[in-house]
């Protein structure tokens, strides 16, 4: 490889082991990295072990030998860990536990987005005083203005997305990684957050993570395709622009290749357990009452209205995609129906035609035929559940204790599961923390419709899966008979649906069909 001085980073020869695992002498990647980065080019990873490099050009690792992965533009006096900063998207910001989002005792030991995002500045990367300009000019670039004096743990998806990158920032790194920059952002803010990242000044540099179905932003110069064996490809977009149209095409005709995935006996397997869903039972008329209704239901944070006299039916079967801008309540939306949300006792909101009320119904019985999976779910499941459990847990609500009574009926149901999405036994039995973030998706996915639920909601379920994965839920998505309730900013991450509900603002919602 050339000598280039001002090299950004270079890895030479590098077998990269994570010290902390259990199995410290296997390397992360089969083949040694050589790879490097030069200070005018802009570079977005790819592939399924794309956070593994990242993590990587992140100083995260240990790189043997021990110099063959190094920084020649830093100061030598400067720690890579403390001059980088590494960022994911695995969520919402974690939270003891669900409903901590929506709880009205918070502000005694929660922090305003201000102080989230400023964090311990006051001890930052340079050990230099906060530069409140920089603050400033930041919470303006990122349409954070406003937000400041806000419960950080109330931020939507999309606004903490922003805070989290807007107090990386603040720290003035030398280098930003960013897996993923554009989950869960609607395409007003992806592109507001791609113009931040492209305007920011040679330092700090950065590096994204991007799925192969991503869009990649104009501004990218280079390209790196990764995988368990390592690079597989690496060059300008001009160069791999043909690669990756042929990895695109070939994850989009998954039903046509049935490589690596779920065989038709297999598929077959997964449509008998849909079909023992007990279908609803009309009423003496014949009629079929709505499985959900909302009648005129409204829902303001401390005055400031998010719902406004919303009416809405969803029937029995029927598949939504729940739509809207960040911070426009979609999340908000759904966690009334979960009865995650204080103000979901309320007697505006009607499920198989029965008025909500406390004392006749409780969290746990309106979940018993509820499924869901969300980024809030992500974030704070517990990361020690092997894949097997994690599905199992789904099976008492509310729980993320691994039942030890599953009958062999159950059982049976998450083996053909695990089968058709082509999880091995040795996958199965991965704890959370060790699949990759589409793998942990899936995980929660099969969690959310392993009891074959009246009601499947999915937020944001199918958002960091690799496309593949998408297909494959999708597919199963199809013949589901119970009702699904989906958001998704991003249409191909969306199970097909039949009808939309669009939240505008507060008090103007559009509701029709697909
Ligand atoms: N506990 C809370 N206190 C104050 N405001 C809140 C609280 N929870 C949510 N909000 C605000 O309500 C609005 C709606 O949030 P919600 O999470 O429902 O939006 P969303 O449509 O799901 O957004 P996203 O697409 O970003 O996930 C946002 O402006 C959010 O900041």
């Amino acid at each position: 490889m050339a000598a280039v001085t001002n090299q950004l980073i270079r890895f030479e020869g590098a077998t990269l082991k994570n010290f902390l695992s259990v199995k410290d002498s296997v390397s992360l990647f089969k083949t040694p990295l050589n790879f490097q980065i030069l200070p005018n080019e802009k570079w977005a990873i790819l592939g399924p072990e794309k956070s593994t490099l990242l993590k990587a050009i992140a100083s995260k690792y240990i790189a043997e030998p021990p110099l063959s992965r190094t920084y020649p533009f830093l100061h030598q006096t400067q720690w890579p860990s403390e001059v980088i900063q590494f960022l994911e998207f695995k969520g919402v910001l974690p939270t003891a536990h669900l409903a901590a989002r929506y709880e009205f005792f918070k502000d005694e030991f929660d922090q305003t987005t201000r102080n989230f995002v400023l964090g311990h500045s006051m001890n930052n990367l340079h050990s230099k005083p906060i530069d409140y300009e920089l603050v400033e000019r930041v919470f303006e670039q990122l349409q954070l203005s406003g937000l400041e004096d806000r419960w950080a743990l109330g931020l939507s998806n999309g606004q903490s997305r922003r805070a989290r990158l807007a107090k990386a920032l603040i720290k003035e790194p030398k280098l930003l990684v960013v897996d993923d920059p554009f989950l869960g952002l609607d395409p007003e803010a992806s592109e507001l957050v791609s113009g931040v990242l492209k305007d920011l000044p040679p330092h700090p540099h950065v590096v994204l993570g991007l799925r192969y179905q991503d869009e990649i932003p104009k501004w990218i110069t280079h390209l790196a395709f990764v995988d368990k064996t390592g690079i597989i490809n690496q060059g300008t977009c001009e160069e791999l622009s043909s690669v990756l149209e042929q990895v695109r095409d070939r994850a989009h005709h998954w039903n046509n290749n049935n490589t690596n995935t779920a065989s038709k006996t297999q598929r077959q397997s997964v449509e008998k357990i849909i079909q023992t869903f007990k279908p609803p039972h009309p009423d003496a008329t014949g009629n079929l009452t709505p499985l959900l209704q909302f009648k005129n239901v409204s829902v303001s944070y401390r005055g400031a209205p998010v719902i406004t006299d919303l009416s809405w039916e969803v029937q029995h079967g029927s598949k939504w995609h729940v739509q809207g801008n960040n911070g426009a309540g979609k999340s908000t939306l759904l966690s009334l129906i979960t009865a995650d949300h204080p103000q979901s006792w309320n007697s505006s909101i009607e499920m198989y035609g029965e008025p909500r009320r406390t004392g006749k119904h409780s969290f746990f019985g309106i979940n018993e035929s509820i499924g869901f999976s969300s980024p809030e779910l992500h974030s704070i499941f517990p990361n020690s559940r092997t894949f097997y459990e994690t599905v199992a847990t789904g099976f008492i609500v509310g729980s993320f204790i691994t039942p030890t009574d599953l009958t062999n009926v159950e059982k049976q149901r998450i083996q053909t599961y695990l089968e058709s999405f082509g999880i091995t036994a040795e996958q199965a039995q991965t704890p959370f923390r060790e699949l990759s973030i589409s793998d942990q998706k899936l995980a929660l996915f099969i969690r959310a419709i392993i009891k074959n639920p009246d009601l499947l909601i999915l937020d944001e379920a199918l958002s960091v899966m690799e496309q593949a994965r998408i297909e494959q839920c999708k597919e199963i998505l199809k013949g589901f008979p119970g009702a699904v309730l989906a958001i998704g900013h991003i249409e191909q991450e969306v199970p097909q649906c039949d009808h939309f509900i669009k939240l505008i603002r507060p008090g103007e919602y559009i509701i029709g069909d697909k």
